[in-house]
């Protein structure tokens, strides 16, 4: 699914009024007739209804909510926020419709002075101020107006965005003045700040409503931003030849744990021999030799000549992909051969966790990372790699930019995880919850992109499937386990239904 940016949005507007055709007035008409719809569905019309409506369509689409609300015996006072003298031509046919609607019996246009309505509980506020077209963040009497809604008892129900909240980036946004919504009916497509979890504040509980914009319009607009669906991830999955010998499904070296921390390389091995690679080679230190062998058996021990930590870079030659990073510290004596070890690779990697830490602590490594690596790093680690953000916007941004500069893949991982590729893109995934936010459940994910790459997917391919499969095996498992109890071995154990699952 496309996301698109607020210009995107008009853009997709404009095709369908042209292209269906349909006038742009019963396009709204269409949008609000099914916020009308769902709103109806969820409280009967005994409830008292006050809708704020502001200068552009989203003012339009609150006015057509407030008629049709009205037509069907809700009790509805509507005020028009026309503080410019200037409306939005669907605002002010709608504005004229309520008008003349004897159904609704209290119809105030705020010009100068607003004396604002006594809001209780019980109420239903429906918030129509701004949407999409939103061009800075709320002041003064906007911005004291929403924190007089937010004060209040009243219920909110947002149309397309709470006000106050911009579509893409919030960064210099003042969060008191934004709508704090307990329900949005988002038109069509979830915008990119609905996917920042600052951001759920605002938003409430989320319902996307398709209003039948040009499905045309939306495969020929180019967007930047994508959610990944099952449609996009089944197309992707490899086959396993019926005569593979494990020679060709994929050796993958997995360089994890240090003393104490055996528990991240078993991890990321027992997922990456889930994922399907053909061998998996563990190079780790010492001491973990017979912890290993005892908890995953079926893995080949390449042991450090330390005790504790990893102090060597090793020849890659025979293997497909390399994964590296969980729990191996950031000791000096492990740091050097670290960056030694991503010069000299010969193969796809992918760097997670400790990695990433020891990048952060060596800015001018970034500088030799091999083109196509893989970083997973989740928010604090990309912090700590690029710098602190105000906001997970500027986060993005960041992990972005850096996906460009390196050419390689930053894999931001949250909720949301988000994609960022080296062309630009950043995809976002839509499997996963909050179960999964325990201790290892990150290594997981590192060793099932590293088997996806030695299978021989493309990287940007091993991102998509990788943190599809490990969301999915994530919810699959909660469905069983529930949130609570959930470890990141679970998540492992369900792999095997996650693919059975996309290969069905
Ligand atoms: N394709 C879609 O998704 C459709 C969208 N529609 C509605 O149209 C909305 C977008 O309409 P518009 O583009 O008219 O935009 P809005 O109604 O969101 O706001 C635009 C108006 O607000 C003013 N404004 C912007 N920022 C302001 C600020 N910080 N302080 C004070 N005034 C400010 C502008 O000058 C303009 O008058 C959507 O959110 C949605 O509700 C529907 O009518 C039907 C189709
Ligand atoms: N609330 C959540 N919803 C969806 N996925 C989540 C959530 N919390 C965590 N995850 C996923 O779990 C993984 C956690 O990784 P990470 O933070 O590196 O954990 P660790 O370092 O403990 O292994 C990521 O892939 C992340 O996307
Ligand atoms: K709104």
């Amino acid at each position: 699914m496309k996301i698109f940016t607020s210009a995107q949005i008009r853009e997709l507007d404009r095709y369908t009024i042209e292209h269906e055709p349909i006038q742009s007035i019963d396009l709204m008409e269409r949008a609000a007739s099914t916020l009308a719809r769902t709103i109806a569905n969820t409280w009967d019309s005994s409830v008292k209804v006050v809708v704020f409506a502001g200068p552009g369509n989203n003012g339009g689409d609150a006015l057509a909510v407030a008629r049709l609300l009205g037509e069907q015996g809700y009790q509805v006072a509507v005020f028009l926020f026309n503080i410019r003298g200037r409306l939005s031509p669907d605002c002010l046919i709608n504005k004229r419709r309520v008008q003349e609607c004897k159904h609704i019996k209290k119809f105030v246009e705020v010009t100068q002075e607003f004396d604002p309505p006594q809001l209780e509980k019980g109420m239903l506020v429906i918030d129509g101020l701004f949407g999409s077209g939103l061009n800075k963040p709320l002041a003064g009497g906007f911005a004291s107006l929403v924190k007089y809604i937010n004060a209040s008892p009243a219920e909110v129900v947002a149309i397309d965005m709470p006000s106050g909240l911009m579509s893409e980036d919030n960064t210099y946004n003042v969060s008191s003045n934004i709508i704090r919504a307990s329900v949005t009916l988002t038109l069509q497509q979830p915008k990119l700040s609905f996917l920042f979890p600052e951001n759920q504040q605002f938003i409430g509980r989320l319902r996307t409503l398709d209003i039948r914009l040009s499905q045309e319009g939306i495969s020929k607009i180019d967007a930047n931003y994508t959610v990944i669906e099952e449609s996009d991830v089944r197309p992707l999955l490899k086959d396993r030849n019926p005569f593979a010998h494990k020679g060709q499904m994929g050796h993958a070296l997995i360089m994890a744990g240090s003393y104490g921390m055996a528990g991240a390389a078993i991890l990321a091995t027992k997922a990456c021999l889930r994922a399907g690679a053909g061998k998996v080679t563990v190079h780790t230190p010492r001491k973990n030799c017979q912890i290993m062998q005892v908890a995953v058996p079926e893995a080949v021990l390449q042991l450090d000549h330390e005790e504790t930590i990893i102090t060597e870079a090793v020849d890659t030659e025979n293997f497909q992909a390399l994964g590296i990073g969980p729990g191996i510290g950031q000791n000096e004596a492990t740091a050097i051969p670290f960056i030694a070890q991503l010069r000299r690779a010969t193969c796809p990697i992918v760097a997670d966790a400790d990695a990433i830490n020891i990048l952060a602590s060596h800015r001018a490594w970034k500088q030799q990372l091999p083109k196509g690596i893989i970083l997973t790093p989740h928010a604090k680690e990309l912090d700590r790699l690029e710098g602190a953000s105000v906001d997970s916007f500027e986060r993005l941004t960041k992990a972005h930019q850096l996906a460009e500069r390196l050419h390689g893949y930053v894999i931001v991982k949250g909720r949301y995880t988000a994609i960022c590729m080296p062309d630009g893109h950043i995809r976002f995934n839509s499997t996963g919850n909050a179960g999964m936010a325990t201790a290892g459940s990150g290594d997981v994910l590192t060793g099932i992109i590293t088997a996806l790459l030695a299978r021989g997917y493309e990287p940007q391919h091993a991102c998509i499937v990788g943190v599809y499969l490990h969301g999915l095996a994530g919810d699959l498992a909660a469905r069983d386990l529930g949130e609570e109890s959930l470890t990141a071995s679970d998540i492992i154990d369900y792999l095997p239904r996650a693919f059975k699952r996309l290969k069905e």
